[in-house]
């Protein structure tokens, strides 16, 4: 008997893997639908969203309507297709809505967990058909997010930034590209029905006023939506640099052993000397320095002014049994397990030890406060900067546990557009290579 609808058909149900088929279950693949007029950020949120997704393990994939309508016409003439007289516009444009919902049903029906339709979204009919869709034929969970801006500065902000360099306006001046999109938004204003209580109040969403300024929320409708939620709210899109490096290389590294809590060696101290004139030549406003509780990170921030804190989630990955060891020895001494970690690094977990995929369970928090923030500069680790790394660079899990992160580099993370812009920044100081290359045979 299923405890939440009373189904006797259980193995219809799988309530433990969770499945589209009953509304119920824990896991059951979730539409987010974006709702707003263009230049709100939606594509700036679904595409950082995803990532974060993503990077906590949840399969989710965007499916923008733009790209769709794209495909489907061939160049763009102007902001008259975005009429709402323009009859056979509206037919393409239509067309290219259902496309994409289609793609995002069969992505959900396939192992997808989370679709994120970014598109307008702007009127309530067709919210409605998606509703209808999305609810009562394929059971999926819809969640809409809507960005209100009306902050002309904003607005104009994220035209320069993201609009005008689209293939829409491939060959057209600044100028003509800014005033046609104006023009579109217009179109767009005419139809316009943000979501509302009184007309919405059964539709689970959220609504962010300017940039996160302000939030209204309604009937949140599971964990998934929850975390959604409370991720939107830490984001900012304040400019800031963020600011990534190892330790400086340590007793363990000199004697290619994984693991323990050693000192630095006379290069790692060479390196945190190097560090601090790095930090103090590149004159940044407010930093904050975080390191983690061991003591090579620790010694490595000792010649910073900066502000510093110890977080002990941001400790190197645990190698349980295997601490202390090199890999060597571990080969030597359980085959079996270098075997194993070599087959699938990123779920392998040391004996009494971690994975790469309980690191990132473990840094989430520091990932969540590092949004928050503004410039950080943070002293970690060869396995938890490739996590790190891995979230501002949107990197699969397999390509995770094998980034290059050397020792006595600092990696420069600045949010430009919809991506990061990383420059790795090498100190003179020689060290050991701690990189172990993914092995062929596997
Ligand atoms: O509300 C916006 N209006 C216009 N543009 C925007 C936003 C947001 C935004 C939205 C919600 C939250 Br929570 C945080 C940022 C991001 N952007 C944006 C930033 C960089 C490039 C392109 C777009
Ligand atoms: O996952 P990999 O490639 O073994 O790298 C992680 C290892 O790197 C080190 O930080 C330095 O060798 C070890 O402490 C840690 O076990």
């Amino acid at each position: 008997m299923c405890s939440s609808c009373n189904s006797l058909d259980i193995l219809q149900h799988e309530h433990i893997w969770g499945t589209a088929s009953c509304p119920h279950v824990v896991k059951a693949p979730i539409v987010i639908a974006m709702v707003g007029l263009p230049a709100r950020g939606k594509t700036y949120m679904s595409k950082k969203l995803t990532r974060y997704l993503n990077w906590i393990g949840i399969r989710t994939r965007v499916f923008n309507v733009g790209e769709y309508r794209r495909a489907a016409t061939d160049k763009y003439r102007s902001h008259d297709f975005f009429r709402p007289d323009n009859k056979e516009a509206l037919e393409i444009r239509q067309k290219c809505a259902l496309m994409a919902m289609d793609d995002a049903t069969k992505f959900l029906k396939n192992g997808g967990e989370v679709a994120v339709l970014d598109a307008t979204n702007t009127t309530r009919h067709r919210r409605k058909l998606l509703v209808d869709m999305i609810h009562r034929e394929n059971k999926f969970k819809l969640f809409f997010v809507e960005s209100i801006c009306d902050d002309p500065e904003i607005i104009e902000a994220n035209i320069v930034e993201v609009k005008v360099c689209s293939p829409d306006y491939n060959g057209m001046d600044q100028t003509e590209a800014i005033a046609d999109f104006l023009q579109r938004i217009k179109h767009y204003s005419e139809t316009y029905e943000p979501l509302c209580h009184e007309h919405d109040k059964d539709l689970s969403f959220i609504q962010i006023f300017n940039q996160g300024e302000r939030f209204q929320v309604n009937k949140l409708a599971g964990h998934l939506q929850s975390r959604v939620v409370y991720y939107l709210m830490n984001i900012h899109v304040l400019p800031r640099t963020i600011y990534l490096t190892r330790h400086g290389e340590s007793m363990m590294n000199l004697s290619g052993r994984i693991g323990g809590d050693s000192d630095l060696s006379d290069r790692g101290d060479e390196y945190a000397e190097a560090l601090a004139k790095y930090v103090e030549e590149e004159k940044i406003p407010d930093l904050k320095v975080w390191t983690s509780e061991l003591k090579r990170t620790k010694q490595t921030g000792k010649c910073l002014t900066a502000p510093i804190e110890h977080w002990k989630a941001l400790n190197e990955i645990d190698a349980g049994i295997c601490e202390g060891m090199t890999y060597e020895e571990i080969q030597e001494k359980y085959p079996e397990e270098f075997a194993n970690r070599d087959q699938d690094k990123f779920h392998y977990r040391y004996p009494s030890g971690e994975s790469y995929q309980d690191l990132v369970a473990r840094l989430e928090p520091v990932i969540m406060e590092l949004e928050r923030q503004e410039n950080i500069l943070v002293i970690c680790h060869q396995a938890v900067a490739r996590c790190l790394l891995a979230y501002f660079q949107d990197k699969t899990s397999a390509d995770l546990a094998y980034l290059k992160v050397p020792l006595h580099t600092v990696i420069k993370l600045t949010p430009v557009a919809y991506g990061c812009k990383i420059e790795f920044v090498a100190l003179s100081v020689d060290a050991v290579n701690t990189h172990r290359e993914r092995p062929q045979h596997v």
